[in-house]
């Protein structure tokens, strides 16, 4: 089903009440029989919680810290994006397939839509959150300069659509909390967008001991600064400026924006603090997470 009506606007479509970009659902047959494999390793987050920052991360690990080896290809194109389908290019599933093991692999998916196969194959998984407050400013953001997805209005009308979920991959919430609930009964590194902002070397260390990586100091402290934002700003491998003007308008606004944690407070209204806030607390009463909104 079609969640857009404008003539030229690119439409989402649905699957199991989750919005995904039409492309995404056309395929989704074969995104669903995708195989995984027990090697595999999945890099999952809603959409704006640092998705290219752990993945240049991961990579680093995986080269041991060798800079150059991370300028092999640009970052969208490393790690297979799963339920990427936008034909005539390869789609993720056909990426993913053509891809030597151990693969690293990424999504946006919740994990109710994840194939069967990444279960039973006792994947690990590498979730990163980013605070609900940063995440729709970030994405209202990049609706604005991704041409492949639904115009998003005005800053006031995006808040009510991203609270109503129709954006997407589908509710933050819901994408959170999914993945949260789950984290204790799989392999999995459950990560915050802001504790790497806060101290990386610990956060870095973690994703090391996770990939089972036993990397030096040296190493480690490249890793550190090589994924600065200021340094993943500048680097053409990581910074998206090889995707075409076409889809991404970085004129309108760069991927790399701002990096920050708390930019929420120069887009929210005092009375839409205070009303997303009561509406926080009713969609993820029960949950133990928590999130730091400023640093
Ligand atoms: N090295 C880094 N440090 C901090 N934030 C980073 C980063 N690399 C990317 N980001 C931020 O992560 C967001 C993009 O997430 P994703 O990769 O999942 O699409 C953007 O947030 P902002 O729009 O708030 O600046 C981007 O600036
Ligand atoms: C289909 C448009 C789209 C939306 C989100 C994307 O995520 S990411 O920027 O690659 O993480 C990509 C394409």
């Amino acid at each position: 089903m079609a969640l857009t009506t404008a003539g030229t606007q690119p439409s989402l479509g649905e699957v199991a009440g989750i919005p995904l970009p039409a492309t995404t659902v056309d395929n989704w047959h074969q995104i669903q029989g995708f195989e995984a494999q027990s090697d595999d390793l999945l890099i999952c987050t809603y959409p704006k919680s640092g998705t290219t920052w752990i993945q240049e991360i991961v990579d680093l690990i995986e080269q041991s810290g060798d800079v150059d080896k991370c300028q092999r290809a640009a970052i969208q194109h490393r790690h297979p994006f799963l339920e990427w389908a936008r034909p005539p290019q390869p789609s993720g599933v056909e990426k993913a397939r053509a891809m030597p093991r151990p693969r690293v692999l990424r999504t946006h998916l919740p994990a109710q839509l994840l194939p069967p196969s990444f279960w039973e194959s006792n994947c690990k998984f590498l979730y990163v959150a980013r605070n609900v407050k940063d995440c729709l400013v970030s994405y209202y953001h990049f609706q604005r300069m991704n041409r492949t997805l639904p115009d998003p209005g005005t800053w006031d009308q995006y808040f009510e659509t991203f609270i109503s979920g129709k954006v997407a991959w589908g509710s933050w919430f819901e994408h959170v909390r999914g993945w949260w609930e789950l984290r204790n009964n799989v392999r999995m590194l459950f990560l915050f967008y802001e504790d790497i902002k806060r101290d990386p070397k610990q956060e870095i260390q973690k994703v090391m001991k996770f990939m089972e990586k036993n990397l030096d100091g040296a190493v480690l402290d490249t890793i550190v600064q090589e994924t600065t934002f200021e340094k993943m700003k500048a680097n053409p491998m990581t910074n998206r400026s090889t995707a075409p003007k076409t889809i991404l308008d970085q004129s309108i606004s760069p991927f790399m924006r701002k990096g920050i944690v708390g930019d929420w407070k120069n887009h929210f209204t005092v009375a839409q603090n205070e009303r997303f806030d009561e509406i926080y607390r009713q969609k993820m009463e029960g949950t133990s997470i928590n999130f730091c909104t400023e640093l």
